[in-house]
Formats: C-alpha cells, sequence, structure tokens
C-alpha cells in the first residue's frame, strides 16, 4: 500500500467570469498538473441554501428504511441504491466492498427522474432535478475555461454536454460514509479497508461537494503517495460553504490524450477521525458530467494537445485505446457511450449498458 504524505494543496478558482482567458489557462494547468482543482463558491451557480437542501434530502434517503431503499436498487444502466459493500471500486486491492451506500439519479427528461424514485423523495423530485441543472451549468463554465486554456472555440465541449440534445450518461450521486460508531462499520480495519477504493471517474469532468468536518478523499500524487484533500483549503475560510472539488475524468483526459490527468483518489477513514471523540459520517454530493451519448470522441482541433502528443508520444497516452488522436486511418471514433459502457464493465462486471 503507498504511504501517506502532507496534504496536497490545489488551487481555487474563480469562475465567475467564465470567458476571462487567463482563468483558463490557469485552470488547464490544474487539470494537466494535478488532474484536480478547487472552484469556489462566489463563481459557482449555488448558494448555501441549495448545497444544504441537497444534502438534508441525501440524509433523509440514507436514514430512511432498507426496504424503501431496496425499491430502487441499481440496475445496470448504473441507476439507482446501492447498499454497503456493494460496489468495490479497487477489486484488486480490496478484501471488502466500499463502506459506503450511494443513491445514483440519471438524466431528467421534462423534469421527472428517468428511475423509481423511493418514498423518502418522491415529492422531492423538482429539487433534485434543479439542483442536477445547477452542476449541469456550474460544469458548463468549467467546460468553457477549459477549452478557453486549451484555445478551441469556447463551446467545443458544452455543445457536446448539452443535455437538451440526447441522453448523457451524467449522474448525480448522494453518498453516504457511516461514522466509526455504526455497526456497518464494525469490520472496518485500517491499512486494509477503504471507504472507496482507489479509482478514476469515468466522465469529462467530476464535482463533488464535501460538508466541514467530514474528511476523507485521497489523490494519488505522481510520486506514488496518498494526499489527504482538505476540504476547506487555507484561502477560503470565509465562504458559505466549501470549494467545489473538481476533477478531470477518464473521457476528458483520453479525449485529450492524456494532457489533461484523470488523478487516481479513493475516500479512507483517516485515522484521527476514527481516534476522535466525535468521529462523524461522512455524506458527499457528486455530479458526474458527461457528454451526449452520441458524441464522436474525434481529436480536439487544440495545438496545445498536438503539442502534448508530440511531446509525449501515442504510446503514453492514456486511457482505452491509446486517446482520441491517436485514430488510425479508416477507424471511426468511439462515442461517449462506448467509452462509458467499457469503464462501467470494468467496475461492476456489467456486460452491457442501457442507458
Ligand atoms: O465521496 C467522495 O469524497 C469521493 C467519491 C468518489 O470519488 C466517487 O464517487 O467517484
Ligand atoms: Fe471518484
Amino acid at each position: 500500500m503507498s504511504d501517506l504524505t502532507a496534504p496536497i494543496k490545489l488551487p481555487v478558482i474563480d469562475i465567475s467570469d467564465p470567458h476571462d482567458p487567463a482563468v483558463g489557462k490557469a485552470m488547464l494547468g490544474a487539470a494537466a498538473n494535478y488532474g484536480f482543482f478547487y472552484v469556489n463558491s462566489k463563481g459557482s451557480d449555488f448558494s448555501a441554501e441549495d448545497v444544504d437542501h441537497a444534502f438534508g434530502l441525501s440524509e433523509r434517503f440514507f436514514a430512511s428504511p432498507a426496504a424503501e431503499k431496496e425499491t430502487c436498487r441499481i440496475t445496470p444502466n448504473n441507476r439507482g441504491w446501492s447498499g454497503m459493500h456493494t460496489e468495490t471500486l479497487d477489486p484488486e486491492h480490496q478484501r471488502t466492498g466500499d463502506f459506503k451506500e450511494a443513491m445514483n439519479f440519471g438524466d431528467f427528461k421534462d423534469g421527472k427522474a428517468q428511475q423509481p424514485l423511493p418514498a423518502s423523495l418522491a415529492t422531492h423530485e423538482s429539487d433534485i432535478h434543479t439542483f442536477a441543472n445547477l452542476c449541469n451549468k456550474t460544469c458548463s463554465r468549467i467546460l468553457t475555461l477549459l477549452a478557453l486554456g486549451l484555445e478551441i472555440p469556447p463551446d467545443f465541449f458544452t455543445s457536446r454536454h448539452d443535455p437538451a440534445s440526447g441522453p448523457t450518461g451524467s449522474i448525480l450521486r448522494y453518498l453516504y460514509y457511516p461514522s466509526i460508531y455504526s455497526p456497518a462499520t464494525a469490520s472496518y480495519k485500517h491499512d486494509e479497508d477503504v471507504r472507496a477504493g482507489a479509482h478514476s471517474d469515468y466522465g469529462s469532468i467530476t464535482l463533488l461537494f464535501q460538508r466541514p468536518g467530514q474528511p476523507g478523499l485521497e489523490i494519488l500524487t505522481p510520486a506514488g503517495m496518498w494526499a489527504p484533500v482538505p476540504i476547506v483549503p487555507d484561502q477560503s475560510g470565509a465562504d458559505p460553504f466549501p470549494p467545489i472539488l473538481v476533477n478531470i475524468g477518464d473521457l476528458l483526459s483520453y479525449w485529450t490524450d492524456g494532457l489533461l490527468k484523470s488523478t487516481v483518489h479513493r475516500v479512507v477513514f483517516p485515522l484521527a477521525e476514527q481516534r476522535s471523540p466525535n468521529p462523524r459520517d461522512r455524506y458527499t454530493l457528486v455530479y458526474f458530467c458527461h457528454p451526449v451519448d452520441a458524441t464522436e470522441l474525434v481529436p480536439v482541433p487544440s495545438r496545445v494537445v498536438t503539442g502534448h502528443r508530440e511531446k509525449t508520444g501515442a504510446a503514453a497516452a492514456v486511457g482505452f485505446g491509446g486517446g482520441a488522436g491517436s485514430l488510425e486511418p479508416g477507424k471511426r471514433p468511439l462515442t461517449a457511450a462506448e467509452h462509458l459502457e467499457s469503464r462501467l464493465a470494468a467496475t461492476y462486471g456489467f456486460t452491457k449498458v442501457d442507458a
């Protein structure tokens, strides 16, 4: 198992002006260096009330009876509830499935969820939809800034992520990691178990909302060390809610030939938290932003990406199939849906995604 190192210091980016090329360059630098950065609450599309309300719904759902949650158990289209130990994000290294519960919401259509909702959430359909929409809006700002950084048309990514033009693989996810007081964690062994196994995300970008005092996320540094990610970095003490942590997923890394990094991360029970007199449950909200399913992952027309490819060589490109820029002549590009299907098959053992 890799060693633990000092907490990572990631840049905090203000996305209030998504058309500022200097911000685009700063974001690109963070995405290429760490694969992770924060965006502060100021430039996001959320108020503290939006975030509190969404966490409230999540707590309400996870506290509901198991029999109710069972009515929306996760299906091969990646929507629904997965119980404790159901998901194993790092099957090669985990002896037990993840110490977490999760609830995934896929696309909404005409304001309606395209999946069964449990009784605890049935009357909150429009709130959940609104929150997912706000996530999508904030992702549009980020994708615009990344396009500016790459010196391509600002709408290159956003036009391919517009849910109005077709189904997408985007998922809003509620996550619950019980504290050490919970019977569900009685078997947890430090250094053997994890709350969420080491993995990279599958989509374009991921937004992560965390609560103060509920730590656990770590990222793998290039030196192979696990670095805790502070929930509230030094610069943002006075913000109304902790900054949103953003990371690059496998698809965007593939699309940019590995220039943007899809960094491996995991969630643990920090020892200090286990020994604390007052250990807390950890709740997070995650939005996995994906392009429209039919999007062809054509090479990104960016001289920055081309320069990176020339420097590293196609062989160094990441992901499934080596990177969008090394498409063999006569072959058609992968679609976003095909890219996602290959990743889900590896995680859940599902052979088909019928989203
Ligand atoms: O809950 C967290 O802190 C991270 C969750 C995560 O990485 C994921 O669900 O992909
Ligand atoms: Fe993740």
